[in-house]
């Protein structure tokens, strides 16, 4: 299981959590959720190892397999969806099974080729979210994956989100209620820094 011990981050003389402790399930979804500001990105990039700490620690990393959605999405613009997917994958997944999970979350089979900065909004984080999933990761941090999806659209993207999440150690940032009941998410709260100092009894324990 991977725990946060009292997990500060600062930039610069911004506080963007502030001693953070929680236990995420090794298995299961945790919903990173709370207003704009509350270090719900902050927390992804520390447990992604993009961010260090500037105190506390986060333990039961070690030789975790790593993937994210980001917010940003991070994709190589100038290659196509396919391309971007398989830049993560080994060599021996084969292209239809990259196809394959595009299809599934509704991307059209004419964008599949394409240079991905020729794609729509909604389009591009399709495939910024099958790269984060089409692969092996132990853990799996999405950051409002399913942003700006067309509501017809939305529903095969969880459906096939949630299929691909079992068994892994799942981090969801997300503003929607509705997300964390659909992947039965263990709920974090995060509330901005300046609002005082986190609880220091773990949030998520629960006494397991
Ligand atoms: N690179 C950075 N440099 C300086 N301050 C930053 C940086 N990234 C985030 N912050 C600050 O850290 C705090 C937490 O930001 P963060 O993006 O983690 O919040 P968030 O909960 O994900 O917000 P949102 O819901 O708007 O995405 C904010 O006050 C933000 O201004």
């Amino acid at each position: 299981m991977i725990a946060l011990h009292d997990v500060t981050v600062r930039y610069g003389g911004r506080t963007a959590l502030a001693g953070l402790s929680a236990v995420l399930p090794r298995s299961g979804v945790t919903a990173v959720t709370g207003p704009n500001g509350a270090g719900k990105t902050t927390l992804g990039r520390v447990l992604l190892g993009l961010v260090p700490p500037s105190s506390g620690r986060v333990t039961g990393l070690d030789g975790l397999r790593r993937a994210a959605a980001f917010q940003d999405l991070r994709l190589c613009e100038h290659l196509s969806a396919v391309a971007n997917v398989r830049l993560v994958l080994p060599r021996s997944v084969r292209a239809v099974a990259v196809t394959d999970a595009l299809d599934c979350v509704g991307l059209d089979g004419r964008a599949w080729h394409v240079p991905v900065r020729t794609l729509s909004g909604g389009q591009r984080r399709r495939v910024a979210l099958v790269r984060a999933l089409a692969g092996d990761a132990d853990l799996v941090v999405l950051d409002e994956p399913f942003t700006g999806l067309d509501a017809a659209g939305r529903d095969a993207v969880l459906a096939w989100t949630r299929e691909r999440l079992e068994g892994r150690t799942v981090v969801l940032v997300t503003h929607d209620p509705g997300d964390v009941a659909f992947f039965a998410a263990t709920e974090l709260p995060l509330v901005p820094a300046d609002a005082g100092p986190w609880p220091p009894q773990n949030a998520l324990d629960g006494g397991r």
